[in-house]
């Protein structure tokens, strides 16, 4: 991504506190000194900045991996719950993005439960039907949420997402003897393409200097050897 995007991004956290420092507890059970807090990004305008950076990192990969003109479409899926603003968001903001402009792009999430009403069923939104699907979420971190995601998929559509895109990537271990952070080794393990609009690396120079000691302390404990 740009740099100027991922500063734009942490810029926008920082400036709506939507990155808290303190002490946190993660899905994972993991203590971390900072937090990302996506449902802090929540006025009209600020949503509108949100879906602007989703849209032009989607327009920056679709266009570095050459798939600008996929005819068969994308889905941006998005991730309960968080993801699923996200992936409407990141949507609409695609619609009005120069780069995106012939793209065919829809979005959908599944349900947790099925409904069994109405118009029952796991699916909000348009079919896949042979689309290029790329998942929406907030942050990722151990990425368990997008392994849960994947087999998911593989149960209920027998399909295998192109990519994830998140807004912020934390740049952790899933487990402590793995020998990458969870975006890098899941992209090469589930050969898909695991991309943010920022980075934690992106964070660290935006910090005071306590704050800046105490994610490094984080990282070198949950990170990749090299941030
Ligand atoms: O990479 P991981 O270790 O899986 O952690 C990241 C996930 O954790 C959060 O979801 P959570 O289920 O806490 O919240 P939500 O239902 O509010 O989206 C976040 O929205 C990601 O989906
Ligand atoms: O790992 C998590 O659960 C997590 C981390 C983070 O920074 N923000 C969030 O919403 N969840």
């Amino acid at each position: 991504m740009s740099g100027a995007a991922a500063r734009a991004f942490i810029q926008l956290a920082l400036r709506h506190q939507a990155l808290g420092f303190g002490s946190f507890t993660l899905k994972s059970g993991r203590r971390s000194p900072y937090f990302f807090n996506v449902g802090l990004l929540n006025a009209g305008a600020t949503l509108a900045e949100l879906g602007r950076l989703y849209a032009g990192r989607l327009a920056a990969y679709l266009e570095e991996s050459g798939q600008l003109a996929a005819p068969e479409g994308f889905m941006l899926l998005g991730l309960p719950y968080k993801g699923i603003p996200l992936a409407a968001l990141a949507c609409a903001a695609a619609a009005a993005d120069e780069r995106l402009r012939g793209a065919d792009i829809s979005y959908a999430y599944l349900r947790k439960e099925a409904k069994e009403h109405g118009e029952g069923g796991l699916l909000v939104g348009g079919e896949p039907g042979g689309r290029r699907i790329i998942v929406i979420d907030d942050v990722l971190t151990t990425g368990k949420a997008l392994q849960i995601t994947l087999k998911h998929l593989r149960d209920v559509w027998r399909i295998k997402p192109l990519a994830l895109l998140a807004a912020f990537d934390r740049l952790e271990r899933t487990a402590p003897e793995d020998e990458d952070c969870a975006s890098r080794l899941l992209a090469r393990r589930e050969e898909m393409d695991v991309i943010s609009i920022a980075t934690v690396r992106d964070l660290l120079p935006e910090l005071e200097e306590r704050q800046r000691e105490e994610i490094e302390r984080h990282l070198a404990e949950h990170g990749p050897a090299a941030v």
